[in-house]
């Protein structure tokens, strides 16, 4: 098989993407190898020369540890320990391959479920971003077992890419892309492009991982299904071979583009129209005229008051007095802490609370507006 079976095609247009490097791209004899990796931090530069943003999420820990010790045989609280022995090697790794700060986070399915834990790992991303820092991403293997467990860096890296709100998934791999049969089969014929992710392709992408990897095909595949679940876009290439690293750069890409389900944003905003709501927030003539017009975030200053108990992460409605809601939007803060700021100015938060998560109490971006022509005649 080679990876110029994949026919160069345009990705789609991105802005922020999550890129998922494979333990198979990582090791070499003497453990991390930066042969394949060296083109991939290339371009993660260019995409940020270019003001995108990248957030990686990297396997090989369990590869990195295994070069540390002399332990054979692969049970899991044995991969729990090399990823524990790995983990700071990986990330050093990927430091001396970029310019730009990295920063290591490791996730569990656990936290990603958690609407707490959720909405404070993505602010973390976020500051991270905006700091100019390279987020590195990957499982926190000693702590996940079973229930907790995403299972597999894939999965993670489609969690991730709705995390950080991103518009393209890209996962380097060790092969040019899926092809219609497991790779040893001579029938094995590539496929550039997937519209829709059926049971024969789930069949054809069952046939087992690489000796290192975790997943195989099929991970990707379900990792994909789930980014294009929330409108974003998955491309499969080979990490090995440079010039498909390098095309890249141009945004073409020599592999397997799997398309998304409508639009990103639609998909969330749609999400936030529909979820049950926990609660109230009654805003003033300011506020709404900022959200409408400007598409600003909610801030304490313009919320006259709170309806129901909620906590941070909920769904809640906007509203004026007396009026139906305007909008709904995830809260940051719970109905309590939003009693003791409202009215108050955002650099008071902190004082008031004794901590501070941000300045909105729904930021605009977790914020969808219900009919805007409705409410014309109340804008003051
Ligand atoms: N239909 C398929 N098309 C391409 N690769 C497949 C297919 N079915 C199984 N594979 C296997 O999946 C491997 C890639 O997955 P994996 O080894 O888990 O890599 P990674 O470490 O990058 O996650 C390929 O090397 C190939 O052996
Ligand atoms: N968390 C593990 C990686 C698990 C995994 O999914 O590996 P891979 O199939 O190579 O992406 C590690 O860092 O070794």
């Amino acid at each position: 098989m080679n990876t110029r079976d994949f026919a160069a095609q345009p990705l789609p247009p991105w802005r922020r993407a999550v890129l998922k490097v494979g333990s198979s791209l990582l090791s070499g004899d003497g453990g991390l190898d930066p042969r394949h990796a060296g083109a991939l931090a290339r371009f993660i530069e260019h995409a940020h020369a270019q003001q995108r943003d990248v957030v990686l999420v990297s396997s090989g820990a369990v590869a990195a540890g295994r070069h540390r010790v002399d332990a054979g045989g692969d049970g899991l609280v044995l991969r729990q320990a090399l990823a524990s022995l790995g983990q700071a090697a990986l990330v050093t790794f990927w430091q001396q391959l970029l310019d730009r700060p990295v920063a290591q986070v490791l996730l569990t399915h656990d936290d990603l479920r958690n609407r707490r834990r959720y909405l404070n790992a993505r602010a973390t991303l976020r500051e991270l971003l905006r700091l100019g820092a390279l987020p590195v991403i990957n499982e926190n293997d000693a702590v996940a077992v079973d229930e907790l467990k995403l299972g597999d860096n894939d999965n993670l890296a489609a969690a991730v890419a709705s995390l950080v709100d991103a518009d393209l998934l890209l996962i380097a791999t060790d092969i040019g892309g899926l092809y219609s049969a497991h790779p040893r089969d001579p029938s094995a014929r590539p496929i550039t492009r997937v519209d829709a992710i059926t049971p024969e392709l789930l069949q054809a992408a069952s046939g087992g991982a690489g000796t290192l990897g975790t997943g195989g095909m099929r991970t990707k595949l379900d990792a994909a299904a789930k980014a294009g679940a929330a409108g974003i876009a998955t491309a499969l290439f080979c990490g090995r071979d440079a010039e498909v690293v390098r095309a890249l750069h141009d945004d073409r890409l020599h592999g397997t583009l799997v398309l998304a389900h409508g639009d990103r944003l639609r998909a969330r905003k749609q999400w936030l129209r529909h979820a049950p709501s926990s609660g109230r927030l009654r805003v003033d003539a300011g506020a709404f005229a900022a959200l409408h017009r400007q598409g600003a975030s909610l801030l304490p200053g313009g919320v006259a008051s709170v309806e129901g108990e909620f906590r941070r992460g909920d769904v809640v409605e906007i509203a004026m007095a007396d009026a139906a809601a305007f909008a709904r939007g995830l809260a940051q803060y719970g109905a309590n802490e939003i009693r003791r700021i409202a009215r108050r100015h955002s650099n008071e938060i902190e004082a008031l609370l004794g901590f501070r998560y941000g300045e909105s109490i729904v930021h605009r971006d977790d914020l969808v507006l219900l009919d805007a022509t409705a409410h014309k005649e109340i804008l003051p």
